[in-house]
This record gives C-alpha cells, structure tokens and sequence, in this order.
C-alpha cells in the first residue's frame, strides 16, 4: 500500500510521506510510552511514595509533551499530503493518460477510469485524512503497550503476547473479508452502471422491437447483482467486526484472570496489579478502533491499486527528438505483424507500400483487420514484429505530436466536443483563420448545416454531437481534416449506405483531400473502392489481393467474388455517383 501510495504522489512527493510516516509512528509508540509511565506513577500514588510520583508525573508529562508535538505534526502532514493528492492528482493522472499508447483507451477501461478519478481520489485523500492514523496507533500503541507490561511483569506480558497472534489473525481475517466484498460490490456497481447507459442507448431499438413492457433482463439482473453485493456486504460484514472486537476483548478476560491468579497466589502486588490493569484496558480502544477502521482502509487500498494499476502502465517509447520525415506523404509497412494478444496475431504478415498523394482502399471481410492496419501507421498501439513507416521515418523514431501532424484521422465514429460548430472544426488546426474554417466547412457541406442552424456558427453540437445527424457529424470531421491539411488522411468510411446528399459531401470532401493528401481509406462505399489508386485486400489479417479496380476485376476471383456480393447487397440503390464513378 505505501509503494502504491508513493506511485499515486508522486517521486516529488516521496519525502514527505517518509515524514509523515515517521511521525505517525512516532506519535504512536510515544502514546503506548506515555500509558505505560502510567503504571509507576499510580503505584507510587497509591503506595503514598510521593517523590517517585512527581519523578513519574514529570516524565509522564514530558512524554505527553511530546506526543502532542507528533500528534500535530503528523495531523499536519496527513492534511498536507491529502491536499496534494486533491491538486495534484487529477493533473498527475491527465499527464500519465496523454502518456499512454490510444490503444489503451478500451471503453471498459474508461468506464474504471472515471470512477477511479472522482471516488477514487476521494478515497485516497480519506486514507491520509482520516483512516491511516487510527490504524497505526491502533496497531502500534498496543503493541508498546504490550511490551512495556512485559518489561513490568513478564507473565502479564506473556499472557498478551501469547493473545496477539489471535488477535491479529481475526483482524486479518475480518479486514480481507471485507476488501474482497468491496470489491464485489465495486464490480457490480461498474457493471450496473454500464447497463444503465447500455439501456438508455439501445432505447431506439428496444422500442422498435416492442421491448418496453418487460424490462431490460442484463440491467434488472445487474441491479439485482448489486443490491445482492450490497446486502451481503451489510449482512456479513457485522459479525465479522464483532468477533475482531471480540478477539481483543477475550484478550483482555485472560489478562484479568491472569493477573486475579497471580494476586491469589501472591505472586504479584495488588497495587501493581490495579495499575498494571488499567494500563492494559487502554489496549483495548485503539485496537477496536483499528479493527473498525482497517475494513475501511483495506477498501480505500483498493482504490490505492487502481489508480496505481494506471501509473504503472508503460507510457508509449518516444524518442526525445524525431526522425527526419524524409518522404512525406508516404505510408510503409514491412512484414507487420500485431496481435491484441501475442498468440493471436490480428495483422499477419502484412507488407504494403502507400506512395505519396494516391488513394488506397483498404476493404475485406468485417474482422479482417482493416481498422487495426489504420491504427498500426497512427500507431494506437506498436508492432510485433516488422516496421511501420510514416513519411518515411519509423513511428516509433518519431514523437507523438510528429506522427500526428503527419496524419488526420476521420473515424466513422466521429466524437464531438460539447461546444458550438465552429469550435469542433477549429480542433483541426486551432491556430487557423475563419476564412480557412469556413473554407474547409463548406468543402465538406458543413455551412449548408450552419445555415439550417438558428445560431449558425455558435450553435452547439450538445454532447458527443448529439444535437447532428451521423452524417453530419462525419461532415463536420471530414471539414477538421480539410482545416489540417495533413500529409495523410486516414478515413474510416461509414459502413452504413449513405444518403444521396450526404454522398455528395463525402465525394466532393474526398475529392478535395485527394488532390492534397495521401488518402487511405476503409472503404465501404463501391464508388469510393472503385476510384482508388489501389485497393488492398485483407482476410484475415494478410493482404490476399493488390491493384487497381478493373486489375482485380479481371485478374482476382476473390476480389470478384467480394464485389459482385456487394453489389448484390446495395444494387438496389446503386446511384448515379456509383455508376459514374
Ligand atoms: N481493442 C481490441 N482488443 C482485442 N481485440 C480487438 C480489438 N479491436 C479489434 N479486435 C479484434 O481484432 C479483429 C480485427 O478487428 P478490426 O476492427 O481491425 O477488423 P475490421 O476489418 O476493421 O472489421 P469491421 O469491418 O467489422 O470494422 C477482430 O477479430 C476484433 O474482434
């Protein structure tokens, strides 16, 4: 846990949580020092020894002195070291994730990343706020305790040395008990939460296919999931603390008889006795209190592991300064091989040669591996064996903010900021005059959509660019990409047949990036597969095929094969565009 928390702060910050820590342990074992000065100043009392009462009281005082000045040191670096996790973390963890390769980012991992940087932090402040004090000295101050009821009878001693492991297993026990049920009520909370958006998305087709009145089974089972964690949590987590309770309570039953055997026997002063008890009673709170709390900061360790789990992450290898790009525009793969998982290799084999401002179509089956190929030259994640070149220059010779000014990216997925229009074209070329903007919007058709737009240029897209259509939005990408004017244009075309008018942008916009880019396209659209320089054609993850379209028409059955079934699947509403194509 203290290597976890040394990640989360940082190497900045290693120093003071070595004081923190030391001071904390300090303030705990004086606190045990200062009750076990207990024991001889009442049995002076009480023996009426007056002067090695007021020797006693005075080192009592000293060391309570000194438990007051660790007290508030460690109060005061704990609040410090809170305050740092609260302003820094969230700029520590935006450093690290900007950092990370984009083939990081799976949706499952964002999912953990936003709890992880809202409760999460929380909970990490919580641990320096609140929880670690409690359960040290409720660890250490007993166990000072115990030691110096040993050094005062050692029998007495004994007896709670002999309690300890007993004590410390149930704590144990009880404390692992209850992270592994946090964790299980964590899951289900992740779980239920993604099928409450899950639900909400797929509202479209559950109302299409009449699917209101029964419910949602995966989120009722995923709410019944959670309510289930949550009960048991609540159900077994009691008895458990009890019995850790009750663990140190037996302990201190034991001592008594003990102690009551020994004055029976005479073997022990009744004063000392009484004095030796009182300091043994003190063993109790704190121990309880650390039982209550060590449940607690096991949870919070959870969260420690985490947020940790994401600065371990390697950060993608860059070079300090990038290779010379000494062919722009052109894009090289030799022998690619990749896999998401080593031993099952995605892109295998792959050797493709892009020449500067042609058009390449990338198409074959769905699972192909045509949207890993595009992420491999944007390098969302490294090869595993075998080059990618950009401009000439390895994509691992070069920095992130070098590869990408060489390339801009049109995903079908387009992702909108929640901002106005003209700010979500802007993110191509954030320096860019308006008469660019507003050139590369009406390239790819976007002003005819600022014209239908009551706030024209100002009006805002809503969140993820829900207030547009899909065709739009890809308009609106197809317009970034324009405004960049990159050397390489990567688009992932829509899979889905596009209307006549969104077409018509998309053509004219290609039309455009093509006469000014190297253009690899996904492509989806015939028109667009039948007017590229050269397509290429994957199966499972190999390139099966390579040419222009009439070479392959002729030449290749299987590119004959693909073309004649997609032509089958959309000759319906073959367009002009196509046919002149
Ligand atoms: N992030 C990922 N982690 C693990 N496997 C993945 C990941 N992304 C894709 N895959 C798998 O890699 C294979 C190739 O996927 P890819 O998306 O590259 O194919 P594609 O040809 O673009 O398919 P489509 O035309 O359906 O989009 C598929 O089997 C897919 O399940």
């Amino acid at each position: 846990m203290i290597s976890d928390l040394l990640k989360i702060l940082g190497p900045k910050h290693a120093g003071d949580l070595r004081r923190y820590l030391l001071w904390l342990g300090a303030y705990a074992v004086l606190q045990g020092v200062a009750t076990a000065f207990l024991v001889p100043v009442l049995a002076a009392m009480i023996h009426g020894d007056g002067q090695r009462a007021a020797y006693g009281l005075i080192a009592l005082a000293l060391t309570v002195l000194l438990v007051a000045v660790a007290h508030y040191r460690q109060a005061m670096k704990g609040f410090s070291l809170a305050l740092v996790v609260l302003t820094t973390l969230h700029d520590r963890l935006g450093a690290k994730l900007v950092s990370l390769p984009l083939g990081w980012f799976s949706s499952e991992r964002v999912g953990r990343l936003s709890r992880s940087a809202t409760g999460g932090t929380m909970m990490v402040t919580n641990v320096f706020a609140h929880l670690l004090t409690p359960v040290v000295t409720g660890v250490l101050t007993p166990a000072t305790t115990a030691l110096a009821l040993l050094f005062f009878d050692w029998r007495l001693g004994l007896t709670v040395l002999l309690a300890a492991p007993f004590i410390y297993v149930l704590h144990h026990w009880s404390a692992s008990w209850i992270a592994r049920t946090e964790q299980r009520v964590d899951a289900a909370g992740v779980e239920a939460s993604n099928r409450v958006v899950e639900f909400a998305r797929l509202q479209p087709v559950l109302r299409a296919f009449g699917r209101t009145r029964e419910g949602y089974p995966p989120l009722d089972q995923a709410i019944d999931a959670q309510q289930q964690a949550g009960g048991d949590r609540l159900s077994a987590t009691f008895p458990r603390l009890l019995m850790a309770g009750l663990s140190v309570h037996l302990a201190f039953a034991a001592l008594l008889v003990v102690g009551l055997m020994l004055a029976l026997a005479h073997a022990i002063d009744t004063v000392e006795l009484v004095a030796l008890l009182a300091l043994s009673a003190r063993l109790a709170g704190p121990l309880a209190e650390a039982a209550a709390r060590s449940g607690q900061l096991r949870m919070a360790a959870n969260d420690l592991r985490r947020l940790a789990d994401i600065f371990d992450q390697p950060p993608l290898p860059e070079p300090a300064r990038s290779l010379p790009i000494s062919d722009p525009g052109t894009v090289c793969l030799s022998n690619v091989v990749f896999g998401y998982r080593p031993e099952q290799p995605i892109i295998d084999g792959v050797s493709l040669r892009v020449p500067a401002g042609s058009m390449t179509a990338i198409i074959g089956p769905s699972g192909s591996g045509k949207t890993t190929l595009t992420r491999l030259i944007m390098r969302f994640h490294d090869v595993d064996s075998g080059a990618v070149q950009v401009g000439g220059a390895d994509v691992r010779g070069l920095t992130s903010a070098d590869l990408m000014a060489q390339i801009a990216p049109v995903m079908q997925d387009v992702y909108l900021f929640d901002d106005t229009l003209e700010a979500n074209i802007r993110i191509g070329a954030p320096g860019a005059s308006d008469q660019d903007v507003h050139e590369a919007a009406r390239l790819a058709g976007v002003d005819e959509i600022v014209k239908r737009l009551p706030q024209g240029w100002r009006s805002p897209v809503g969140e993820g660019g829900g207030a547009l259509s899909g065709g739009e939005r890809q308009r609106i990408s197809l317009a970034r990409a324009l405004l960049k004017k990159a050397p390489i244009v990567i688009l992932d075309e829509a899979t889905a047949a596009l209307d006549a008018e969104n077409e018509r942008h998309v053509q004219n916009a290609l039309r455009t990036l093509r006469a000014r880019s190297t253009l690899i396209v996904v492509a989806h659209q015939l028109s667009t597969i039948r007017s590229a320089d050269q397509i290429v054609m994957l199966e499972h993850g190999a390139v099966v095929a390579t040419g222009t379209h009439p070479q392959l028409s002729t030449n290749e059955p299987r590119y004959a094969e693909f073309w004649r079934e997609r032509q089958r699947a959309r000759g319906w509403r073959l367009t002009d565009v196509e046919t002149s194509a």
